[in-house]
C-alpha cells in the first residue's frame, strides 16, 4: 500500500523521498501546482528543497486523492496552517490509517499541539503517532546518518510507523510521550531563534551553551506542567533537536534570529522567506501558554518582547543575565 505525504515543503519532500528510498509507493499532496508538476515532470521540488533529485513519486494538489487507502498518512503542513487543511478533508479519510505528525509548533490562539488539535477534529478514535528530532531535510534526502523518535500512546502505531520509516541510515525510536515529544520539539525554535541572535551578535560560545541549557531548563517545565515526562527532554525530540537547531547552519529559525540581529525587521524577514520558521508563532504560543500556566520560562519571556513588543535585543539580554540569582535545579 502507498504512503501519503501531506505537505510538499522541505520537510514533506525529504520524509516522502525517504519513503521512497525504502521502497514504498509515495502520493505527495503540494498546494501549488507548480510544486506538484515539478516534482511528477522533473522529480525536483526546487522552490523548497532546491538541487535535489527526488526519487520516483507521484505529486497530486488534488486533495480528493486522499481518501484512498493508504498504508501512513505523514503530516508537514505548518502548524498555523494545519487547522483548515485537516478540517476540509478529515470526513473523507481513514481513521484506523496511522496519522504521522511531523511538524513542530503550537497553534496561536488554541494554544494546542498538533497531537490535541488532530484528537479534536477526528475524535477518539484517530490512530495518531508524532515524529520528531534532529532531523534536517537536506541530510535527510542526502542519506545522512539521522535518528528520530516516534511517539503514539498506542504501541502498535508507534512500533509499526518505527518499522516504516527505520532503515540503515535512518533509526527511529519509539516514546509513549506524545506532549513530551511535541513540546519540546515546538519549543527547541524558540531557543533557535535566541541561538541565531547570540551567535550573529558574536557573544561567544559560553553564552551559547548556556542559552541551550537554560532554554532545556525551561522547556523541561513546561512539559512537565502540561503532563510529559522529564526524561523525554533529554531524548533525541529533546535535547538532541535543541542542539541540531541552535547550532546547525541550516535551521531556518536560526536565520531569523541572525537577521533580527542584524537589524532587520521580523514583518520583513518573514516576507523574504519561501519557507516557514515555526519558531516565531510558537514564540507567542509558548509565552501565552507559559503564562497560563505559570511557568517560568525567560528565554521565551524576553524573546517575545523582542519579537511583538519591539524590545531591543541588548536590553532583552540584559535583563535575562540579571535576574534574581537562583539555584540551578530546575524547579527551583
Ligand atoms: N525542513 C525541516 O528540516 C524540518 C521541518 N519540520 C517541520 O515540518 C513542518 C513543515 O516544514 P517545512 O516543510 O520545512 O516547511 P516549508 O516552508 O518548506 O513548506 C511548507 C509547506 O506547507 C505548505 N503550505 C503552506 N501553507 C499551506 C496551507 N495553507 N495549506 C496547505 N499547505 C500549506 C506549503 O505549500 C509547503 O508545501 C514545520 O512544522 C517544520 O517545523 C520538522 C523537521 C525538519
Ligand atoms: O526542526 C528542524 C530540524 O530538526 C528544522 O529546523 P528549522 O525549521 O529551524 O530549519
Amino acid at each position: 500500500m502507498k504512503c501519503a505525504v501531506i505537505g510538499a515543503g522541505s520537510w514533506g519532500t525529504a520524509l516522502a523521498h525517504h519513503l521512497a528510498s525504502t521502497g514504498r509507493e509515495v502520493l505527495i499532496f503540494a498546494r501549488e501546482p507548480e510544486v506538484a508538476e515539478e516534482i511528477n515532470l522533473h522529480r525536483r521540488n526546487s522552490l523548497y528543497l532546491p538541487d535535489i533529485e527526488l526519487l520516483p513519486m507521484e505529486a497530486t494538489t488534488d486533495y480528493e486523492r486522499l481518501f484512498s487507502p493508504f498504508e501512513i498518512y505523514v503530516w508537514a503542513v505548518p502548524t498555523q496552517k494545519s487547522r483548515p487543511l485537516l478540517s476540509t478533508i478529515y470526513r473523507n479519510i481513514d481513521l484506523a490509517t496511522p496519522m504521522v505528525i511531523a511538524s513542530k509548533g503550537i497553534e496561536n490562539n488554541s494554544l494546542m499541539l498538533l497531537h490535541q488539535l488532530f484528537a479534536e477534529i477526528l475524535g477518539p478514535h484517530a490512530n495518531l503517532a508524532v515524529l520528531s528530532g534532529p532531523s534536517f531535510a537536506k541530510e535527510v534526502v542526502q542519506a545522512a546518518p539521522t535518528a528520530v523518535t516516534i511517539a503514539s500512546t498506542k504501541p502498535r502505531t508507534g512500533a509499526g510507523v518505527q518499522a516504516i520509516f527505520s532503515n540503515d541510515t535512518f533509526r527511529a525510536y519509539t516514546s509513549s510521550d506524545l506532549t513530551g515529544v511535541e513540546l519540546c520539539g515546538a519549543v527547541k525554535n524558540v531557543i533557535a531563534i535566541a541561538s541565531g541572535i547570540c551567535s550573529e551578535m558574536g557573544l561567544g560560545c559560553n553564552a551559547t551553551a548556556a542559552l541551550i541549557t537554560r532554554g532545556l531548563a525551561e522547556i523541561t517545565r513546561l512539559v512537565v506542567k502540561c503532563g510529559g515526562e522529564e526524561q523525554t527532554t533529554s531524548g533525541l525530540a529533546g535535547v538532541g533537536d535543541l542542539l541540531l537547531t541552535c547550532t546547525g547552519g541550516l535551521s531556518r529559525n536560526r536565520m531569523v534570529g541572525q537577521r533580527l540581529a542584524r537589524g532587520e525587521k521580523l514583518a520583513e524577514i518573514v516576507e523574504s522567506m519561501a519557507m516557514v520558521a515555526e519558531g516565531v508563532q510558537t514564540t507567542q504560543s509558548t509565552w501565552e501558554l507559559a503564562q497560563k500556566l505559570d511557568v517560568d520560562m525567560p528565554i521565551t519571556a524576553e524573546l517575545y518582547q523582542v519579537l511583538f513588543a519591539g524590545k531591543p535585543v541588548e536590553q532583552g539580554i540584559h535583563d535575562l543575565m540579571t535576574r534574581r540569582l537562583k539555584s540551578e535545579r530546575w524547579f527551583s
